[in-house]
């Protein structure tokens, strides 16, 4: 597979580029905003009003819809008055209980750590609300319990479901009072996921599509991405899963400032001064910092020391910085960058990025 920037060109993506039509799906993120919003409001999550706030909220899901989890945590952000925790795994932590509220989220409904953990939650007594497709073993599990159940029809790749994954768990998080999202945050968070599609179409061309250009970027290097707050670790990790499962890349990813502790020392490394997968300045490691307005001021500083400490070494820096206010806004128009990054890059190495053979082959290899 090699790369080839030609396969960016706006006829070449018109005619053979992008098969299974990622491009359309992440185009899609300001609608799916909208509708999964409308969808939420409307449905009835009367019961959640009725039994309180909970002890803590647990969101379990894996990959694309695990994410979910996350981004309600970094939504609600620093002042929230309980914990959020996602649970990527086949077991609810120990001190999970009859207070507490379990959020089972899956895009398909049926992914089996989610499921899982869904049915001990019930068992446990815990307060349950289940996110997925409808007819599913997740629904079956969330009717037999009487829990409600939000069901999630985008089709397609669970990861290209994120806002209608994630924007109930919001809507749900506004309810009980936990952040403040009232219409305007959802209509302003559309309106920037829109104004970035529109810059990262297609008939774009790379010198002013930064989608594009951030996959020229990426290209033969490995990249490395840290956020510089909480909220801008979770868009680190989501550009990192995207490279994993649209551009069947590696990624690290991090947060400033843990990755000062570790990471940091890669730039010393022989990543940074080889030239064994290397992009034209001749290195292969490659930092990406997303950066959100909301910093620690001493995270501002390591962030600066960061980037200089890396254009020292020759380790070529791109800085992306979040846009809008509400912390919706600016996690999503940093989640939709890389969205399209990552499904340029594929394109670029001539990729389909919607597939993901492995973890089907995966899934098949250890079913009994
Ligand atoms: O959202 P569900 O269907 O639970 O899938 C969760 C994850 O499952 C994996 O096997 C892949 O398909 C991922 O892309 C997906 O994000």
């Amino acid at each position: 597979m090699s790369w080839e920037p030609d396969r960016l060109d706006d006829q070449k993506l018109l005619t053979d580029g992008d098969p299974s039509g990622m491009l359309r799906a992440v185009a899609a993120s300001a609608a799916q905003v909208r509708t999964s919003h409308r969808a939420a409001r409307e449905a009835d999550l009367s019961s959640l009003d009725r039994e309180g706030r909970p002890r803590t909220i647990v969101v379990a899901g894996m990959g694309g819809s695990g994410i979910a989890g996350d981004i309600l945590n970094a939504v609600c952000g620093h002042g929230a008055p309980l914990p959020i925790v996602t649970v990527r795994s086949y077991r609810l932590p120990g001190w999970v209980g009859a207070t507490d509220m379990v959020i089972a989220v899956s895009c398909s409904g049926r992914t089996e750590e989610t499921l899982a953990v869904a049915m001990e939650a019930v068992r446990r007594g815990c307060r349950l609300l289940a996110l997925g497709a409808p007819d599913s073993p997740l629904q079956a599990i969330a009717r037999q319990a009487g829990a409600p159940f939000v069901p999630v029809t985008t089709g397609g790749q669970p990861r290209a479901a994120v806002w209608a994954l994630s924007i109930p768990l919001v809507v749900i998080a506004a309810e009980l009072g936990l952040v403040q999202a009232d219409d305007e945050a959802f209509e302003s968070t559309a309106k920037r996921l829109e104004d970035i599609a529109h810059r990262c179409r297609p008939a774009s061309e790379s010198f002013i599509n930064p989608g594009k250009s951030l996959a020229m970027e990426m290209a033969e290097t490995v990249p490395m991405i840290w956020g510089s707050s909480p909220l801008a670790a979770v868009a680190a990790y989501r550009w990192a899963c995207q490279l994993n499962e649209n551009g069947k890349y590696p990624a690290v990813w991090g947060e400033i400032p843990e990755v000062n502790h570790n990471q940091v020392v890669a730039f010393d490394g022989p990543l940074a001064t080889r030239d064994i997968f290397a992009d034209e300045s001749g290195r292969s490691l490659r930092l990406f910092v997303l950066r959100d307005v909301e910093e620690h001021p001493q995270v501002a500083r390591r962030r600066e020391v960061s980037v200089r400490m890396a254009e020292d070494r020759g380790v070529p820096v791109t800085q992306i910085a979040a846009e809008g206010l509400h912390p919706l806004e600016r996690l999503a128009t940093l989640v939709e960058l890389g969205d399209y990054a990552s499904t340029y890059l594929a394109l670029g190495y001539g990729v389909d990025p919607t597939p993901v053979s492995a973890i089907t082959e995966l899934k098949a290899r250890i079913s009994p």
